[in-house]
């Protein structure tokens, strides 16, 4: 290879939350760490995922809470623009889609910033732009993800958006097809349909979801049927065109027409073609799957959505806490995925963590569960929702449960306590509940379990 050989003590490939991480507090503690990204410091999070949609998200809600004046305090009246959500979103969120700041926090740190795609061109050595960087302690992989397009007749010949055109859109359609009902679908066709904008989901699985329990799909599709959203699951989709003003989805021989399509039908770990032959793992791996300590091979670590441990920002940057950890000597705690938590931040917000009640079953355990609407709040807010525990009766602890309603994410924090710390149920049912809170609706559905 011509080019030049610069030495380093880490170089972390790919900046996602947990890259990001990873390279600033090695840094800080004294490490040469070379730190590589081909596109924007941060990853999909803060510029085309989490940070953008939930700012959407946000003013979805407030449209929400004014449309129901007219339920709970006589009249108001709404004009929703879409201005500005594209204006936070550019101005607040993204800096224009420029890292320019997150660029400047890592250098601060003492991290070298190398844009560029990186390759793993050896033992403990990276290759970016002619350059080998070769890596007195190791390699730290935190490539990410990108959007995935299913093989669906036409799909390549239609312009279709992903999750990076809808974080960036200046004014909305009168309607669209989303095609995949999982979060991004979700969270997605909900704030366009809050907006006015006509949607349709299109999921191939028989419910939106499909990875949560039951219930939360059931409540979710009522919320979207509510609002007007056309809900089509257990669907198989035959082909895209181009249709009248836009694109026609054909689903069991039924055109679905709409002016835009919106494709969040699942990623696509970006592992291909970055050597990870020359560390000794299969050149073609769709996931890398570590050890307690995030290791894959020799010298080489691996963080985030590549590890198949959950699709989460919270969890990259778990994650990057161990290798930084690992790479630093110190002892501990190392990765434990008993109590993973998500959040679907949809209206009714779904946050679940751990077992569901199917995988519970699956893993042979003796399993009890529970449910209960939102108890008194609910009523008196008007709000559905339902809390749903999965016990280990032979144990007498939670190995799993769901939150669904206004505060689904935030009630979930006491699930997620409960399984993360093994606390008896017994302890949990003994324990006072502030009336009326959300989080005060888990107390009966606990006594279920005793
Ligand atoms: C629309 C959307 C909404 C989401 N909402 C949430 C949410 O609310 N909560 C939540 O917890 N999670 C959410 N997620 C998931 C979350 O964004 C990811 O789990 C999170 O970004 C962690 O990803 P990561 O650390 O694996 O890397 P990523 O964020 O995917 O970043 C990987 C980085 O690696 C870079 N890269 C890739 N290959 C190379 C290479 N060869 N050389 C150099 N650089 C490379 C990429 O340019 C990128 O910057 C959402 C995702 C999407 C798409
Ligand atoms: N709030 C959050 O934490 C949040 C929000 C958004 C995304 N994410 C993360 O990002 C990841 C990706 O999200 P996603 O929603 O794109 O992917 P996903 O894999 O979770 O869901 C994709 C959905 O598309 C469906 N699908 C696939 N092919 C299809 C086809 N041909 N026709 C119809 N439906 C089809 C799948 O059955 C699935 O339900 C998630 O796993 C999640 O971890 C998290």
């Amino acid at each position: 290879m011509t080019g030049t050989e610069q030495e380093c003590d880490v170089v972390v490939v790919g900046l996602g939350p947990g890259g990001e991480y990873a390279a600033t507090e090695l840094a800080k503690a004294g490490l040469e760490v070379v730190a590589v990204d081909e596109r924007l410091v941060g990853g999909e999070c803060p510029y085309f995922g989490c940070v953008p949609t939930k700012m959407m998200i946000a003013a979805a809600t407030a449209l929400r809470e004014a449309g129901r004046v007219s339920q709970l305090a006589g009249a108001a009246q709404v004009d929703p623009s879409w201005a500005p959500v594209a204006r936070r979103i550019r101005d607040e969120a993204t800096d224009d889609w420029d890292d320019a700041v997150a660029v400047k926090r890592l250098e601060d740190a003492g991290a070298r910033f190398v844009r560029g795609s990186g390759v793993i061109t050896g033992p403990q050595q990276v290759t970016v732009d002619g350059t080998a960087y070769a890596a007195r302690r190791g390699i730290v992989l935190n490539t990410g993800t990108r959007p995935s397009a299913p093989p669906i007749d036409g799909l390549a010949d239609v312009d279709y958006w992903t999750n990076r055109d809808v974080v960036r859109l200046t004014e909305l359609p009168e309607s669209i097809v989303v095609i995949g009902g999982g979060p991004i679908g979700c969270e997605m066709a909900q704030v366009l349909a809050q907006f006015g904008v006509r949607v349709a989901v299109v999921e191939v699985a028989d419910r939106l979801v499909a990875v949560e329990e039951p219930e939360s799909s059931e409540a979710l599709e009522k919320a979207f049927t509510d609002l007007g959203i056309e809900v089509v699951t257990g669907a198989s989709i035959d082909r895209v065109t181009r249709g009248g003003h836009g694109i026609a989805v054909h689903v069991d021989g039924r055109p679905l027409q709409a002016e835009r399509l919106l494709v969040a039908a699942g990623r696509r770990n970006n592992l291909s073609g970055i050597g990870l032959e020359h560390v000794g793992l299969e050149a073609e791996a769709r996931v890398l799957d570590p050890d307690e300590r995030m290791r894959v091979a020799d010298g080489v670590w691996a963080i985030g959505d590549i590890t198949g441990k959950g699709a989460f920002t919270h969890m990259s940057m778990y994650q990057a806490a161990i290798v930084v950890r690992d790479i630093l000597g110190q002892d501990g705690p190392w990765a434990d995925y008993r109590a993973v938590s998500r959040v679907t931040f949809t209206a009714p917000e779904i946050g679940s963590v751990g077992l569901t009640e199917k995988q519970a079953r699956d893993q042979g355990l003796e399993v009890r569960t529970a449910t209960g609407d939102l108890g008194s709040r609910g009523w008196i807010a008007s709000e559905p929702g339902l809390v749903k525990l999965v016990a280990d009766a032979a144990r007498g602890v939670l190995v799993g449960g769901t939150a669904v309603g206004p505060s689904g994410g935030e009630v979930l924090s006491l699930i997620t306590t409960a399984v993360h710390a093994e606390i008896p149920i017994a302890t949990l049912a003994a324990m006072h509940f502030a009336y009326p809170t959300y989080h005060r609706a888990l107390q009966p559905v606990l006594q279920q379990l005793l």
